[in-house]
C-alpha cells in the first residue's frame, strides 16, 4: 500500500500541423479538425504518486494561477476515481518544469501520467485505449501521451497512428508571452481549410517542408512570438508547436544548439532537447515491468 512511482511527465512538438476543417458532430463538435505529426522531448516534469487508503486526493506544489481544482493531475485522478469507483486516494508531488500554456502539452502530459500512474497503484487494469477514451475529455492532446509513440494524427489528435520521425536535437524557444489556445481558434484570419494530405504524403515530403498553420496568425496576434520566430530562424529551420507560444528550431548536434542558446540577447526562456520516438514516460514504464 505504501509503494511510491516516480515517473516522467514529457514535452511533445507539434512537427507539422494541417488545419482541414471543423467537426460536425459528437463531443468535439466545433473543434477543428487537425492533421499533425506529434513527437516527445526528452525532458518534462516529474511526478511521484503515493497510494492512500482515505481516498484523499492531495497534490503538492500548487502551480501558481492554476486553481487547484481545474490542475489536470487532479482532475485525471477524480475521473478515474469516478470511473472504478476505488476507495484509494494519492498523494501526488509536482516538478514542474514545463512552461505552462506553451504548446508543449504539459497539462495534457500530466494528465496521462497520472492516469498510467494511478491505474497501476490502484491495480485498475485499464487498457490504454480505455484510459485514452478517459483522457480526452480532460485535453486533446492526452491520448498521444498515453500511446508513447511519436504518430501521425487526425481528428482533434485522438486518431493516431505510430511514425518513426528523424531525431534531431531541438533549441525550444517560449517568449515570454502566453497564447490563448482559444482566441487563436476563433480568430476569423486562421487557416482552417488546408487540404487533407495523406500521412504517406506528409513523411515522404519530409521536415523541410512540414508548416504549423497557426503560425500565421499566432505571430499577428503576438508580435513577441514574431520577433522570436524571425531571430531563430536566422539560425535553423523554425516553427511553431501547437498554438505557441514555444517555438523549436531543427539541429543536427546539442552543441550547435546549446550554441545558438547562448546568443540569445532576450528575455526569453530556452532550453535543447533531443525528439524522441518512444515516450521517456514509456521508457520508464517498460523499466519498470
Ligand atoms: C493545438 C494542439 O496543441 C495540438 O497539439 C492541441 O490540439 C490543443 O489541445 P488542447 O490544449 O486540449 O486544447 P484546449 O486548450 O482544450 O482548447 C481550447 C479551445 O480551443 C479550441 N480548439 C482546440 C483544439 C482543436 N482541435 N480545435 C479547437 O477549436 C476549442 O474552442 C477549445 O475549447
Ligand atoms: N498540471 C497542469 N499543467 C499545466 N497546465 C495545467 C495543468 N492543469 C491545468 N492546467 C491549465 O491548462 C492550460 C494549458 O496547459 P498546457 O501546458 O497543457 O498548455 P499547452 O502547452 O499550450 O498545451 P497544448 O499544446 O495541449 O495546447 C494552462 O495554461 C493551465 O491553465
Amino acid at each position: 500500500m505504501n509503494e511510491a512511482l516516480t515517473l516522467p511527465s514529457p514535452a511533445k512538438l507539434n512537427r507539422m500541423l494541417h488545419i482541414t476543417g471543423r467537426i460536425e458532430a459528437g463531443p468535439q463538435r466545433g473543434y477543428h479538425r487537425l492533421q499533425t505529426l506529434f513527437q516527445f522531448l526528452d525532458i518534462g516534469d516529474t511526478l511521484s504518486f503515493r497510494p492512500r487508503d482515505d481516498g484523499e486526493l492531495r497534490l503538492s506544489p500548487q502551480i501558481s494561477g492554476v486553481n487547484e481544482q481545474d490542475n489536470l493531475i487532479l482532475r485525471a485522478a477524480r475521473k478515474l476515481q469516478e470511473e472504478s469507483g476505488t476507495r484509494l486516494g494519492a498523494d501526488i508531488l509536482l516538478d514542474k518544469r514545463l512552461p505552462l500554456g506553451g504548446g508543449l502539452g504539459g497539462g495534457s502530459s500530466n494528465a496521462a501520467t497520472t492516469l498510467l500512474a494511478l491505474d497501476h497503484l490502484w491495480d485498475l487494469g485499464y487498457s490504454r485505449q480505455h484510459l485514452a477514451d478517459l483522457g480526452l475529455a480532460l485535453g486533446a492532446d492526452v491520448p498521444v501521451f498515453l500511446l508513447g509513440r511519436a504518430a501521425w494524427a487526425e481528428g482533434v489528435g485522438e486518431q493516431l497512428t505510430p511514425v518513426e520521425l528523424d531525431t534531431p536535437f531541438f533549441l525550444v524557444v517560449h517568449p515570454g508571452v502566453s497564447v490563448s489556445t482559444p482566441a487563436i481558434f476563433q480568430a476569423p484570419q486562421l487557416t482552417r481549410h488546408s487540404p487533407p494530405i495523406t500521412m504517406a504524403r506528409a513523411l515522404q515530403r519530409g521536415a523541410s517542408s512540414w508548416r504549423n498553420d497557426c503560425e500565421a496568425t499566432v505571430c499577428a496576434l503576438y508580435p513577441q512570438v514574431a520577433e522570436a520566430r524571425e531571430w531563430l530562424s536566422g539560425f535553423a529551420p523554425t516553427l511553431l508547436t501547437g498554438t505557441g507560444a514555444c517555438l523549436f528550431a531543427r539541429f543536427d548536434s546539442a552543441d550547435q544548439a546549446a550554441w545558438v542558446k547562448q546568443q540569445i540577447d532576450h528575455d526569453w526562456q530556452a532550453f535543447v532537447a533531443r525528439g524522441v520516438n518512444v515516450s521517456p514516460l514509456h521508457a520508464a514504464l517498460g523499466c519498470r515491468h
